[in-house]
């Protein structure tokens, strides 16, 4: 597995390989890899293409009083998982925002609501990584998670809106055995929050299937203790939601069947 740090050198590779006639798969995330990055680096090797991680806690996207510097960072580890994975290339910078730039990208439709309510900004700072890590990277394809659901939403529009010669590829939530999506963030949980918090996804489950799921959930996930709801919402067919589980924040989501 090759790994980069350097902007300047993961563009000149990412221009190199698109020469020899490989179009890279690219999987964004901000590290502390867990099975749900797994599964999206296994899509992305579906592609045939050569597969590039890369691994940035994006400062641009958290809000001031947000987790960036309790984020958790765990390179070494990172790097064996990804080696241990398959992937072709680990792009790994230090910084992407050095001197002065002063240039970002901003969706102004979908990005205002559910998350981008409560997290000003957020959708900014994601679009705007996303877009120089698709020009550094030079990735044909990329693979995002279908637990980011309004992160989806913003870059595929972001994609078609700007024509980045990209295809993104979504991937299903991935749950651990007692239905929590795995999130880098489930790490903030003890172990007494932990078995509270499942009942974010159980309710939501059960949710999902009701007519009045919207209104249901809200209901039943303010009656857990220690949870409050951030927001209840359908969009793109599926119930998502965010709660703060004492003063951790979670997000999830199911594809409403009725
Ligand atoms: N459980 C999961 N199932 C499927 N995709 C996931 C899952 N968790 C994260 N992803 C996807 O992995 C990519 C990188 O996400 P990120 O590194 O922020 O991980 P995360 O676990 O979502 O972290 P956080 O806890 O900060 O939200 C995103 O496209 C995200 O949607
Ligand atoms: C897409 C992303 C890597 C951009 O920083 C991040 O928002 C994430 O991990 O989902
Ligand atoms: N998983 C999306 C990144 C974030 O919450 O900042």
């Amino acid at each position: 597995m090759r790994f980069i740090e350097d902007p300047e050198e993961m563009q000149a590779e990412g221009l190199r390989l698109r020469r020899g006639g490989a179009l890279p798969a690219l999987v964004p995330t901000m590290g502390a890899l867990h099975p749900g990055h797994l599964a999206l680096v296994q899509r992305a090797k579906e592609e045939g293409a050569p597969v590039i991680v890369s691994i940035y806690v994006n400062p641009l996207q958290f809000g001031p009083q947000e987790d960036f510097a309790a984020y958790p960072r765990q390179e070494e580890a990172d790097r064996q998982t990804c080696e241990a994975a398959g992937v072709d290339l680990l792009f790994s910078p230090r910084e992407l925002y050095a001197g002065d730039h002063s240039t970002y990208v901003t969706e102004e439709a979908l990005s205002f609501g559910r998350c981008g309510r409560s997290r000003p900004g957020h959708f900014r700072g994601v679009a705007t990584v996303v877009a120089k890590l698709l020009n550094l990277t030079q990735a044909a394809v990329a693979v995002f998670g279908w637990k980011d659901a309004q992160q989806l939403s913003v870059i595929r529009r972001m994609i078609r809106d700007l024509a980045f010669p990209v295809r993104v590829v979504p991937v299903e939530i991935q749950r651990d055995l007692d239905g929590l999506a795995w999130s880098s963030r489930n790490r903030y949980l003890s172990p007494e929050q932990r078995k509270r918090a499942t009942a974010f996804p159980r309710i939501l489950a059960e949710a999902a299937r009701r007519p009045d799921g919207r209104a249901w959930a809200t209901v039943e996930l303010n009656r857990m203790p220690g949870f409050r709801v951030d927001y209840v919402e359908v969009a793109d067919g599926r119930l998502c939601a965010a709660v703060w589980i004492d003063k951790i924040r979670l997000i999830d989501n199911f594809p409403c069947e009725s």
